[in-house]
């Protein structure tokens, strides 16, 4: 350690002796105790306190939050000729949850990945605590307090369900060639990290199933060990990619529970979601993405309020002018796309689809005309 004083990256790393060597561990080794001793205090915030805080944010892209514990600026990522993401600013909120919302196709994964260190953005800078994330792994990343999950669930089917919740303690000293050479060290590390995994097992009540295969739970069951996993690294942050999706009812509660319980620890979700009651139900916030880009932010009740958010589920079949009567009946044309509208929501939904996308307008019916509507055809013909 220096003796000015100053306390370098290594100073809390434990070094152990052998012969004349000393092991340094690697620093980017994601030590579950230190971790945790290390990890900043978290801010739990009560719901009145969130609610006050959220009240003051300015619902408009990218903008600035009280307390934000990531800040994202200018983040790019090209696919051949699509721009996957074009994020100018965002700031996420600590110790609260924020939706993630956007029609398929959008760029929320892609964007988790970027930030996450799963993938390399073309150009921007990003940050979690003040500290640039810019040139991470995804193992650094989450040593850093944030982790994430995946939209298909990455269990190992053939292992225990146990031994898939240690993974989530990556880059463990037992992997080092090095610590090869000094067992003890990583004896203790390899007990603490089961106790950690079957603490987590108990709270996403999975311990009964802790040595089955992976490969035996149901989907909702594979995105509980997911979570369980990801909070092997005591995050401050997770990053949870349609963490319903595939879950049946009965299960999708006990997730929501999860999700608020871990933000009430003062964890900070972000979560990307397609179900708008899901949405409402748990985040304080929601940021919309539409085309690779923020294009709202809004109080989850708001959201309906917002023509951009309306503008991005529509898409095209929102550009005319609406049309009502005195008794708030829509019609003439206005008439007409209500209808096609409710036939298209009618028919996605018996196809058992969902309305992440813009819904696809069956083609008009020549011979229709609207309640009100002047037949320009006819008109034009006589
Ligand atoms: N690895 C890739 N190679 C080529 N194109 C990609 C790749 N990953 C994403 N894209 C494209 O980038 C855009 C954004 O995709 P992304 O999966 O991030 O959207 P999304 O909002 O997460 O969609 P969904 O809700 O369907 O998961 C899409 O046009 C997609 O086809």
């Amino acid at each position: 350690m220096p003796d000015d004083g100053r306390r370098s990256a290594h100073d809390d790393e434990p070094s152990t002796p052998v012969g004349d060597t000393e092991i340094v561990v690697d620093e980017t080794a994601p030590d579950i105790a230190g971790t945790r001793a290390t990890r900043r205090d978290l801010t739990t915030l009560s719901a009145p306190e969130r609610s006050r805080l959220f009240a003051e944010v300015s619902p408009a892209p990218g903008s600035p939050k009280p307390d934000p514990i990531i800040v994202v600026d200018n983040i790019s990522r090209t696919f051949g000729g699509i721009k996957a993401v074009q994020v100018d600013h965002l700031e996420v909120q600590r110790g609260a949850i924020t939706g993630l919302i956007g029609p398929n196709g959008a760029g929320k994964t892609t964007f988790f990945n970027l930030i996450t260190g799963f993938d390399k953005p073309d150009s921007g800078t990003w940050s979690l605590n003040g500290e640039s994330l810019g040139r991470m792994v995804p193992h650094q990343v989450a040593r850093r307090g944030m982790v994430r999950t995946f939209q298909l669930t990455k269990a190992l089917s053939k292992l225990s369900v146990l031994d898939n919740v240690k993974l989530g303690a990556t880059g463990q000293r037992g992997e080092h060639f090095l610590a090869a050479l000094a067992p003890w060290t990583w004896r203790k590390q390899e007990a603490e990290i089961t106790e950690r995994a079957h603490e987590l097992l108990r709270r996403f009540k999975l311990d009964a199933k802790a040595n089955d295969f992976a490969g035996s739970l149901s989907g909702g069951q594979r995105k509980l060990l997911e979570m369980a996993r990801a909070l092997m690294t005591d995050p401050e942050i997770v990053m949870l990619d349609e963490p319903m999706a595939g879950v049946n009812p009965a299960l999708t509660q006990s997730l929501l529970e999860h999700i608020k319980s871990l933000r009430d620890e003062g964890v900070t979700v972000v979560f990307v979601e397609h179900d708008m009651d899901v949405i409402r139900d748990i985040s304080d916030w929601v940021v919309v993405m539409a085309q690779g880009q923020i294009i709202a932010e809004s109080l989850p009740d708001r959201l309906g309020d917002n023509e951009a958010v309306v503008d991005a589920y529509l898409g095209g079949h929102h550009d005319q002018a609406l049309e009502f009567d005195d008794r708030g009946q829509p019609v003439g044309a206005t008439a007409v796309l209500a209808e096609r509208v409710e036939a298209a929501i009618e028919a996605t939904l018996e196809e058992g689809g969902d309305l992440s996308e813009p819904v696809e307008l069956p083609p008009v019916d020549p011979g229709r005309v609207a309640p009100g509507q002047v037949d320009t055809d006819k008109k034009e013909a006589e």
